[in-house]
């Protein structure tokens, strides 16, 4: 079985189905490359804290109410808020992400499984500030595309990768923003040696370098920003708190009052 594979040929099927939605112009982009690379004294790293009701490795979330965990996020210090909008294996949708777009001040990640460039402009037409890219799942020149066309658009690309291999494919086709996902999306195994692994051989080409899943701890967030990371993006530890915002702020030492 490959998970991500599965994913994007439904991905793939659904775009087929569906009439462009059109664009609109928009309003001015919250600065997420920007809030990812300012440094707070005494905090370790910026954070990436996202929401979702459920994924294949983690099943359900307790919190369902999307809005309101982003709010308690950014009471406990988030950089930016990613939303997961695809509804089959997270349960998520645009909608979400226009609500706590406009339910908080921070930037906010569109986390989805894109497959056009025509998907990027429409992230930017519902007010996304950045759009995640999977590079282990698009050909070389289609990345491409979809990273010119989010710079045309004004929003920012994260674009992921598991493997170093992958990774000089993001730098290759213009990434800035490079994600190294521990989680190999394939077989859904964690590893958060992978991040501290890949990102030093990175660190001096990408503009900004994030960890993504499996952290956990002051220590996983200690660990990342000494190896390079500018952020890193965490869903499941928080989203398993009963107050995801408090724990986020216990994470990060700082007097916030999360939800
Ligand atoms: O998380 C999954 O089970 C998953 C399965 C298939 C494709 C993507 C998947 N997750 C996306 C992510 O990598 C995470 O949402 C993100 O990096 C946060 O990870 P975590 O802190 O472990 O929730």
């Amino acid at each position: 079985m490959n998970l991500l594979a599965d994913i994007f040929a439904r991905k793939r099927r659904e775009l087929a189905a569906r009439p462009p939605q059109g664009s609109r112009i928009r309003p001015p982009t919250r600065d997420f490359t920007a809030a990812l690379l300012q440094r707070h004294p005494g905090r370790a790293v910026n954070v990436i804290a996202e929401v979702k009701r459920k994924s294949p490795s983690g099943g359900p979330f307790p919190h369902q109410d999307l809005v309101q965990v982003a709010r308690g996020y950014e009471a406990g210090g988030a950089s930016a808020i990613s939303v997961l909008t695809d509804d089959v294996d997270f349960g998520g949708s645009l909608a979400d992400l226009e609500q706590v777009r406009a339910a908080v001040s921070l930037p906010v990640l569109r986390k989805d499984f894109l497959v056009a460039p025509r998907e990027v402009e429409e992230s930017a037409a519902i007010g996304a500030d950045a759009v995640l890219l999977i590079a282990d799942a698009l050909e070389d020149g289609l990345m491409r595309e979809m990273v010119a066309t989010a710079k045309a658009c004004g929003v920012a690309a994260l674009v992921e990768a598991h493997t170093e291999a992958h990774a000089e494919r993001a730098l290759a086709a213009g990434a800035e923003l490079v994600g190294i996902n521990n989680r190999d999306l394939a077989t859904l195994r964690t590893d958060i040696a992978t991040a501290l692994r890949v990102m030093p051989k990175l660190r001096e080409r990408a503009r900004v370098l994030v960890s993504e899943s499996g952290l956990k701890t002051a220590a996983d967030f200690a660990a990342a920003r000494a190896a390079g990371a500018d952020a890193v993006l965490v869903g499941e530890s928080l989203l398993r708190d009963a107050e995801p915002g408090r724990a986020l702020a216990r994470l990060l030492g700082v007097g916030g009052t999360g939800a």
